[in-house]
């Protein structure tokens, strides 16, 4: 655990940068500073590994003061990740990796094939290995920064904006892929960023901290989202505060039964009569291709003939998806699928509502969504989603 305690960064010159900040980042989380530009949050970072002094305050990793131990060791005992991976321009990527296992001692042989090991756990192609950095894309160097930081198996990995300086594609997958990592991993990380989104996305605990270095909130995203501390957060927060909360929410769902018609070998196979205007169509796996005009399925030959509607909400997805998947789809029925992909049933808007109004209701008094009355008629599925 990192606690930072009542810590204060005036720099020469008279700015406060830090002021009087008290924060704990727990073992194995990912804490996220977030906060408009100039608010202290790469000040506070570089504290943590002594890149800064504080003028007063303490910070303890694990109960241990950092100002009583040597600076060198300490960094090299913390992954750091900075914007475009801050690699050396003039060492090979393999090298970049390696550089900090050399630095504590191992053989070159053992570092080496360390470095490969990370570089393939990053998702970089060991062919790329013996490039440099400038021959890589943004995104390959932020990874390589990644692989570099977790060359010294670190239990702390701080990381200052290490997703901004790609577009935003690279920058969702760079961010699915760290936190697939994350999972796997475990590490305790402080992360900087000034995008409320990727702090939503990224954080299991969120500093928002305003300008003169001072914490405005510290919250899990679904908290920060449903009770913002005071007017310069929500602002902060930004829009559509209600319906990004529901990504945070799971809870049970009602599931319908849904009649569908399979394509197989460029036609639809047994059309079965039905008077609804939206069939859907799926593979012979049972997996959902999309919605086609019930009067036209005779005319359906391949799958980019059908409408797709927006998303498929997961079983076990939030709220938000659910919601979205119904709102998106032209039948306004929200396909639902299990792990794999096979399509379990439908949801409503309006149940997926209710179910957002009794979960505002006190515990006693609530409906089991599978007792809700409102479904069911036709065929509901009590292995509704969360
Ligand atoms: N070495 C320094 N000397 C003087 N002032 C500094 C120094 N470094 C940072 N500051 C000031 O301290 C304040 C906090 O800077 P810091 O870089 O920590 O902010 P930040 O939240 O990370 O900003 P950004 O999102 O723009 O990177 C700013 O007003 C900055 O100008």
């Amino acid at each position: 655990m990192i606690r930072l305690d009542r810590v204060t960064k005036q720099f020469p010159g008279g700015t406060t940068a830090v002021d009087d900040l008290s924060l704990t980042a727990p073992t194995g989380k990912i804490t996220v500073l977030v906060g408009p530009s100039g608010c202290g949050k790469t000040t506070t970072l570089r504290m943590i590994n002594r890149m800064i002094e504080p003028t007063s305050g303490t910070i303890t990793i694990d109960d241990q003061d950092v100002s009583a131990l040597d600076a060198a060791e300490l960094r090299r005992g913390i992954g750091y990740v900075i914007q475009h991976g801050g690699l050396f321009p003039h060492r090979t990527v393999e090298r970049n990796v390696a550089s900090v296992p050399l630095l504590l001692g191992h053989d070159k042989k053992k570092s080496i094939a360390r470095a490969r090991e990370l570089l393939e756990l990053v998702g970089i192609d060991p062919g790329l290995g013996r490039r440099y950095p400038s021959q890589l894309s943004g995104g390959q160097q932020q990874r390589v920064g990644v692989a570099r930081a977790l060359a010294a198996d670190p239990p702390v990995m701080l990381m200052d904006e290490p997703f901004s300086a790609v577009d935003p594609v690279v920058r969702e997958q760079l961010q699915d892929e760290f936190l697939r990592l994350q999972g796997e991993l475990g590490k305790t990380i402080v992360l900087v960023t000034h995008d409320i989104d990727e702090a939503i996305k990224l954080g299991d605990h969120i500093a928002v901290l305003a300008v003169g270095g001072r914490l405005a909130q510290v919250a899990s995203p679904h908290q920060l989202l449903t009770h913002p501390a005071d007017t310069f957060v929500a602002d902060f927060l930004g829009k559509d505060r209600g319906y990004r909360a529901l990504g945070f929410d799971g809870a049970e769902v009602p599931l319908h039964h849904e009649s569908t018609v399979v394509l197989r070998d460029g036609a639809i196979t047994d059309p079965a009569p039905h008077d609804d205007p939206w069939t859907l169509v799926v593979d012979e796996s049972g997996h959902p291709l999309g919605w086609a005009s019930t009067d036209r399925l005779g005319q359906i030959t391949a799958s980019d003939e059908l409408a797709l509607g927006g998303t498929l909400a997961r079983r076990d997805g939030s709220l938000r998806s659910a919601l979205d998947a119904a709102l998106s789809s032209p039948s306004r029925r929200g396909v639902v699928v299990d792990d794999s992909g096979t399509l379990v049933g439908t949801c409503r808007a309006h149940q997926v509502l209710s179910v957002i109004e009794e979960q505002e209701r006190p515990e006693e008094e609530r409906v089991p969504a599978h007792e809700g009355g409102e479904g069911g008629d036709d065929g509901l599925d009590p292995r509704a989603p969360r």
